[in-house]
Protein backbone atom coordinates (compact mmCIF):
# COMPACT_ATOMS: atom_id res chain seq x y z
CA UNK A 1 0.00 0.00 0.00
CA UNK A 2 1.23 3.56 -0.89
CA UNK A 3 2.07 5.24 1.99
CA UNK A 4 1.56 8.89 -0.19
CA UNK A 5 -1.17 10.92 0.73
CA UNK A 6 -2.24 14.46 -0.59
CA UNK A 7 0.69 16.01 0.02
CA UNK A 8 3.43 16.74 -2.71
CA UNK A 9 7.13 17.18 -2.75
CA UNK A 10 7.85 15.60 0.66
CA UNK A 11 10.45 13.41 2.13
CA UNK A 12 11.31 11.01 5.22
CA UNK A 13 13.53 12.09 7.12
CA UNK A 14 16.00 9.48 9.12
CA UNK A 15 17.53 10.24 12.55
CA UNK A 16 20.51 9.23 14.28
CA UNK A 17 18.64 7.05 17.01
CA UNK A 18 16.49 4.69 15.23
CA UNK A 19 13.82 2.09 16.93
CA UNK A 20 16.94 -0.79 17.44
CA UNK A 21 18.57 1.72 19.82
CA UNK A 22 15.35 2.75 21.92
CA UNK A 23 14.99 -1.07 21.94
CA UNK A 24 17.97 -1.52 23.30
CA UNK A 25 17.55 1.09 26.07
CA UNK A 26 13.75 -0.29 26.91
CA UNK A 27 14.60 -3.93 26.75
CA UNK A 28 12.09 -4.84 24.95
CA UNK A 29 10.53 -4.77 21.39
CA UNK A 30 7.71 -2.33 20.05
CA UNK A 31 4.79 -3.89 19.32
CA UNK A 32 0.90 -3.65 18.76
CA UNK A 33 -1.58 -6.06 20.90
CA UNK A 34 -4.95 -5.10 19.06
CA UNK A 35 -7.57 -6.10 20.88
CA UNK A 36 -11.06 -6.63 19.43
CA UNK A 37 -14.54 -7.82 20.37
CA UNK A 38 -17.49 -6.52 20.91
CA UNK A 39 -18.64 -3.60 23.68
CA UNK A 40 -18.29 -5.72 27.35
CA UNK A 41 -16.48 -8.51 25.75
CA UNK A 42 -13.51 -7.17 28.24
CA UNK A 43 -10.92 -5.26 26.25
CA UNK A 44 -9.93 -2.41 28.24
CA UNK A 45 -9.76 -4.50 31.05
CA UNK A 46 -7.73 -6.94 29.43
CA UNK A 47 -5.88 -3.79 28.65
CA UNK A 48 -5.71 -2.61 31.92
CA UNK A 49 -4.61 -5.51 33.31
CA UNK A 50 -1.91 -6.29 30.76
CA UNK A 51 -0.25 -3.24 31.47
CA UNK A 52 -0.32 -3.51 34.86
CA UNK A 53 1.51 -6.32 34.47
CA UNK A 54 4.11 -5.67 32.08
CA UNK A 55 4.94 -2.87 34.55
CA UNK A 56 5.64 -5.48 37.41
CA UNK A 57 7.92 -6.70 34.43
CA UNK A 58 9.72 -3.34 33.95
CA UNK A 59 8.16 -3.32 30.44
CA UNK A 60 6.55 0.01 29.28
CA UNK A 61 3.41 -0.08 27.70
CA UNK A 62 0.47 2.11 26.99
CA UNK A 63 -3.55 1.66 26.16
CA UNK A 64 -4.88 3.34 23.68
CA UNK A 65 -8.66 3.01 24.56
CA UNK A 66 -11.10 3.56 21.91
CA UNK A 67 -13.75 4.86 24.44
CA UNK A 68 -10.97 7.33 25.90
CA UNK A 69 -9.69 8.30 22.30
CA UNK A 70 -13.21 9.49 21.30
CA UNK A 71 -12.85 11.61 23.71
CA UNK A 72 -9.93 14.06 21.85
CA UNK A 73 -7.99 12.11 18.72
CA UNK A 74 -11.25 10.89 17.24
CA UNK A 75 -13.80 13.28 19.14
CA UNK A 76 -15.26 13.94 15.23
CA UNK A 77 -15.96 10.55 14.55
CA UNK A 78 -19.31 8.79 15.13
CA UNK A 79 -20.27 5.15 14.60
CA UNK A 80 -21.12 5.36 10.98
CA UNK A 81 -19.10 2.44 9.02
CA UNK A 82 -16.68 5.39 7.13
CA UNK A 83 -16.43 7.13 10.39
CA UNK A 84 -15.34 3.48 12.34
CA UNK A 85 -12.96 2.78 9.61
CA UNK A 86 -11.05 6.20 9.85
CA UNK A 87 -11.18 5.52 13.79
CA UNK A 88 -9.49 2.33 13.34
CA UNK A 89 -7.08 3.89 11.08
CA UNK A 90 -5.76 7.37 12.82
CA UNK A 91 -5.35 4.77 15.88
CA UNK A 92 -3.44 2.06 13.68
CA UNK A 93 -1.00 5.05 12.44
CA UNK A 94 -0.40 6.44 16.34
CA UNK A 95 -0.50 3.07 17.49
CA UNK A 96 2.64 2.40 15.18
CA UNK A 97 4.42 5.09 16.14
CA UNK A 98 4.00 3.97 19.86
CA UNK A 99 5.70 0.93 18.79
CA UNK A 100 8.51 2.67 16.58
CA UNK A 101 8.95 4.45 19.77
CA UNK A 102 9.88 0.56 21.61
CA UNK A 103 6.60 0.51 23.38
CA UNK A 104 4.41 -2.56 23.99
CA UNK A 105 1.60 -0.08 22.69
CA UNK A 106 -2.21 -1.80 23.99
CA UNK A 107 -4.94 -0.71 21.54
CA UNK A 108 -8.88 -1.87 22.59
CA UNK A 109 -11.36 -0.98 19.92
CA UNK A 110 -14.39 -2.87 18.78
CA UNK A 111 -12.95 -2.70 15.57
CA UNK A 112 -15.80 -4.71 14.18
CA UNK A 113 -14.88 -5.06 10.32
CA UNK A 114 -11.96 -6.81 9.21
CA UNK A 115 -10.95 -5.11 6.50
CA UNK A 116 -10.28 -2.33 8.95
CA UNK A 117 -8.20 -4.19 11.21
CA UNK A 118 -6.52 -6.06 8.12
CA UNK A 119 -5.72 -2.71 6.96
CA UNK A 120 -3.85 -1.46 10.15
CA UNK A 121 -1.84 -5.23 10.25
CA UNK A 122 -1.08 -3.85 6.53
CA UNK A 123 0.77 -0.68 8.03
CA UNK A 124 3.18 -2.33 10.28
CA UNK A 125 5.21 -5.17 9.72
CA UNK A 126 2.88 -7.74 10.18
CA UNK A 127 5.26 -9.65 12.97
CA UNK A 128 4.75 -6.55 15.42
CA UNK A 129 1.09 -7.09 15.09
CA UNK A 130 -0.46 -9.17 17.78
CA UNK A 131 -4.47 -9.20 17.48
CA UNK A 132 -6.20 -10.76 20.31
CA UNK A 133 -9.79 -11.39 19.85
CA UNK A 134 -12.09 -11.42 22.91
CA UNK A 135 -14.32 -14.13 21.85
CA UNK A 136 -16.75 -13.49 24.61
CA UNK A 137 -20.81 -14.61 23.45
CA UNK A 138 -22.98 -11.06 22.68
CA UNK A 139 -25.31 -13.03 25.52
CA UNK A 140 -22.59 -12.40 28.18
CA UNK A 141 -21.74 -8.87 26.97
CA UNK A 142 -25.55 -7.84 27.10
CA UNK A 143 -25.96 -9.50 30.34
CA UNK A 144 -22.82 -7.65 31.50
CA UNK A 145 -23.79 -4.50 30.04
CA UNK A 146 -21.62 -1.89 32.25
CA UNK A 147 -22.85 1.00 30.75
CA UNK A 148 -26.76 -0.36 29.92
CA UNK A 149 -25.56 0.29 26.08
CA UNK A 150 -27.11 -2.61 25.09
CA UNK A 151 -30.60 -1.70 27.02
CA UNK A 152 -30.82 1.39 24.68
CA UNK A 153 -29.81 -0.53 21.69
CA UNK A 154 -32.69 -3.61 22.47
CA UNK A 155 -35.07 -0.20 22.66
CA UNK A 156 -33.67 1.26 19.77
CA UNK A 157 -32.56 4.13 20.97
CA UNK A 158 -29.21 3.80 20.43
CA UNK A 159 -29.05 3.03 15.95
CA UNK A 160 -25.92 0.89 14.56
CA UNK A 161 -24.95 -0.89 17.86
CA UNK A 162 -22.18 -3.15 17.26
CA UNK A 163 -23.75 -7.11 17.57
CA UNK A 164 -26.95 -5.43 17.71
CA UNK A 165 -28.01 -4.04 14.26
CA UNK A 166 -24.13 -3.73 12.95
CA UNK A 167 -21.76 -6.33 12.17
CA UNK A 168 -19.16 -7.63 13.97
CA UNK A 169 -16.87 -9.86 11.87
CA UNK A 170 -14.22 -12.04 13.96
CA UNK A 171 -11.09 -12.28 13.37
CA UNK A 172 -10.04 -15.79 10.37
CA UNK A 173 -6.55 -15.39 11.91
CA UNK A 174 -5.36 -13.58 14.66
CA UNK A 175 -2.57 -14.51 16.80
CA UNK A 176 -4.63 -14.96 20.00
CA UNK A 177 -7.71 -15.38 21.60
CA UNK A 178 -9.85 -15.23 24.68
CA UNK A 179 -12.67 -17.06 25.61
CA UNK A 180 -14.43 -18.78 27.83
CA UNK A 181 -13.06 -22.25 29.48
CA UNK A 182 -16.19 -24.35 30.51
CA UNK A 183 -18.68 -21.40 30.43
CA UNK A 184 -16.36 -19.35 32.49
CA UNK A 185 -14.43 -16.27 31.40
CA UNK A 186 -10.94 -16.12 32.66
CA UNK A 187 -10.08 -13.73 35.42
CA UNK A 188 -8.44 -10.21 34.17
CA UNK A 189 -5.12 -11.62 35.73
CA UNK A 190 -5.37 -14.85 34.03
CA UNK A 191 -6.52 -12.74 30.12
CA UNK A 192 -3.31 -10.85 30.89
CA UNK A 193 -0.69 -13.92 31.74
CA UNK A 194 -1.77 -15.57 28.60
CA UNK A 195 -0.69 -12.40 26.45
CA UNK A 196 2.53 -11.88 28.57
CA UNK A 197 3.59 -15.70 28.04
CA UNK A 198 2.70 -15.11 24.27
CA UNK A 199 4.68 -12.08 24.07
CA UNK A 200 7.15 -13.62 26.01
CA UNK A 201 7.58 -16.89 23.66
CA UNK A 202 7.65 -14.31 21.05
CA UNK A 203 11.08 -12.77 22.01
CA UNK A 204 9.00 -9.30 22.65
CA UNK A 205 9.48 -8.86 26.57
CA UNK A 206 13.61 -8.61 25.61
CA UNK A 207 15.54 -6.37 22.98
N1 LIG B 1 -23.18 2.35 18.00
C1 LIG B 1 -22.20 1.93 18.82
N2 LIG B 1 -21.59 0.73 18.58
C2 LIG B 1 -20.62 0.32 19.40
N3 LIG B 1 -20.15 1.02 20.49
C3 LIG B 1 -20.72 2.20 20.75
C4 LIG B 1 -21.78 2.71 19.94
N4 LIG B 1 -22.15 3.90 20.46
C5 LIG B 1 -21.40 4.14 21.53
N5 LIG B 1 -20.52 3.13 21.71
C6 LIG B 1 -19.48 3.17 22.76
O1 LIG B 1 -18.27 3.44 22.07
C7 LIG B 1 -17.26 2.51 22.42
C8 LIG B 1 -16.61 1.90 21.17
O2 LIG B 1 -15.72 2.78 20.61
P1 LIG B 1 -14.65 2.20 19.57
O3 LIG B 1 -13.86 3.37 19.12
O4 LIG B 1 -13.91 1.08 20.19
O5 LIG B 1 -15.56 1.66 18.39
S1 LIG B 1 -15.14 1.25 16.90
O6 LIG B 1 -13.89 0.46 16.99
O7 LIG B 1 -14.97 2.46 16.11
O8 LIG B 1 -16.28 0.45 16.39
C9 LIG B 1 -17.94 1.37 23.15
O9 LIG B 1 -17.06 1.08 24.22
P2 LIG B 1 -16.75 -0.41 24.74
O10 LIG B 1 -18.02 -0.81 25.44
O11 LIG B 1 -15.61 -0.20 25.69
O12 LIG B 1 -16.41 -1.29 23.60
C10 LIG B 1 -19.29 1.92 23.56
O13 LIG B 1 -19.24 2.33 24.91
N1 LIG C 1 -12.34 -11.48 32.82
C1 LIG C 1 -13.40 -10.92 33.37
N2 LIG C 1 -14.03 -11.50 34.39
C2 LIG C 1 -15.12 -10.91 34.95
N3 LIG C 1 -15.63 -9.72 34.57
C3 LIG C 1 -15.02 -9.10 33.54
C4 LIG C 1 -13.87 -9.66 32.91
N4 LIG C 1 -13.49 -8.83 31.93
C5 LIG C 1 -14.34 -7.79 31.97
N5 LIG C 1 -15.25 -7.95 32.94
C6 LIG C 1 -16.33 -7.00 33.27
O1 LIG C 1 -17.13 -6.87 32.12
C7 LIG C 1 -17.50 -5.52 31.92
C8 LIG C 1 -17.02 -5.07 30.53
O2 LIG C 1 -15.62 -5.05 30.51
P1 LIG C 1 -14.81 -3.98 29.67
O3 LIG C 1 -13.37 -4.25 29.87
O4 LIG C 1 -15.30 -2.60 29.99
O5 LIG C 1 -15.25 -4.38 28.19
P2 LIG C 1 -15.04 -3.60 26.82
O6 LIG C 1 -13.85 -2.71 26.98
O7 LIG C 1 -14.82 -4.69 25.81
O8 LIG C 1 -16.31 -2.86 26.58
C9 LIG C 1 -16.89 -4.73 33.07
O9 LIG C 1 -17.87 -4.54 34.04
C10 LIG C 1 -15.78 -5.62 33.56
O10 LIG C 1 -15.53 -5.44 34.93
Amino acid sequence: MSTLGNSTNIFWQECQVGKIDRQKLLNQKGCVVWITGLSGSGKSTLACSLSKELHSRGKLSYVLDGDNLRHGLNKDLCFKPEDRAENIRRTGEVAKLFADAGLICLASLISPYRKDRDMCRAMMNDSNFIEVFMNMPLELCEERDPKGLYKLARAGKIKGFTGIDDPYEPPLNCEMEIKQIDGVCPAPIAMAGQVVSYLKGRGFLES
